[in-house]
């Protein structure tokens, strides 16, 4: 369980993470979510003790990270997967972190069967691909067997095979219990890979919320119709929450009303459709809307094409 309370951080004259407050509860994957620069690593950071809160507190399992006596078997962290002494063995390398940390070796060919290194796992790390990598670096983050894991970013530049990998492994890992935070700037990715989001922009928390209810909320498009009689269908449709927008060659671009009702309105009237689509925006249109606000740096706006005055 991981609990942040009015957590701040600042570098100077910059806010990077501001008064955020959240959970992060055993047996889902939570997936952590903002665009480039919203303060996802400093938070993650501060979790791990690496860095401290200017104010407000974080903690893993009720103490902050620097005040448990063995913090590697309450939470084991991947932030940089690549950050690894390249002349080393896999199995060497997780062999001297253990002996520092005091977990015995037969954890290490654990861990090790764990990620399914076991077949290279005497081979240089310095010639690992980017997801034997990443594998190793979840191998070092189990090592201690802890009930919480921090991973920044995990299935960056993973084939599609890798990506599968660590998400059926993160499964298994709240399966058992435990508690996973995973960092990411692709919605797309995290729809398939968490249950629960947090999601920040410029350090400030902008939704904390189930994986089902952001794509229930995301579901509201539009529905695209095609007619011969487009003014007439257009006037029929035409209401105090609905927007139609022509969009020329006898399209319309409807909102606030449903494909079926369109449908049935149309066949009233005996207007025949040539069209009739309802327009889902994707999940990751769907996470720009909703970070919209607290990008960094943003594209001057377009004039939506088509809409009538
Ligand atoms: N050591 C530092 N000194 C000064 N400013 C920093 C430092 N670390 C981060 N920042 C600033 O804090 C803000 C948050 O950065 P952070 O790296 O936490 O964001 P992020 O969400 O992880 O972004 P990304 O997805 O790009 O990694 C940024 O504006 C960044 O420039």
């Amino acid at each position: 369980m991981i609990e942040a309370r009015a957590l701040t951080k600042r570098y100077g004259g910059r806010t990077a993470v501001a008064d955020l407050g959240f959970t992060v509860r055993p047996g889902a994957v939570t997936g952590f979510l903002g665009p480039n620069g919203a303060g996802k690593s400093t938070t993650m950071r501060m979790i791990l003790g690496l860095d401290a809160p200017t104010s407000g507190s974080v903690t893993v399992n009720g103490k902050r990270y620097a005040d448990h006596p063995a913090p590697l078997h309450e939470v084991g962290a991947m932030l940089e997967a690549r950050a690894i002494h390249t002349g080393r063995s896999a199995r060497n390398h997780l062999l001297a972190l253990a002996a520092t940390t005091g977990i015995p070796r037969r954890r290490v060919d654990e861990v090790i069967d764990i990620v399914g290194l076991r077949e290279v796992a005497r081979k240089r790390v310095g010639g690992f691909s980017l997801g034997m990598g990443q594998r190793l670096g979840i191998a070092s983050a189990l090592l201690g067997d802890p009930s919480t894991l921090v991973l920044d970013e995990p299935v960056n530049g993973l084939d599609p095979e890798g990506i599968l990998w660590i998400r059926n492994l993160l499964k298994d890992l709240v399966a058992q219990g435990r508690t996973v935070l995973l960092s990411s700037h692709l919605m797309s990715e995290m729809a398939l890979t968490a249950e629960h989001l947090i999601v920040i922009g410029r350090g400030r928390l902008i939704a904390d919320m189930s994986v089902a209810d952001f794509v229930r909320d995301a579901a509201g498009g539009s529905v695209r119709v095609r007619t011969d009689d487009a003014d007439g269908l257009r006037r029929l449709l035409a209401g105090p929450d609905v927007g139609v927008a022509t969009l020329g060659g006898g399209v319309l671009e409807v909102t606030g009303l449903a494909s079926d009702r369109i449908g049935r309105i149309a066949a009233d009237h005996a207007i025949a459709l040539a069209e009739l689509t309802p327009q889902q925006p994707s999940l990751e249109e769907a996470f720009m809307e909703l970070t919209r606000d607290s990008v960094e740096f943003q594209p001057p706006a377009r004039e939506p094409e088509g809409q009538p005055a």
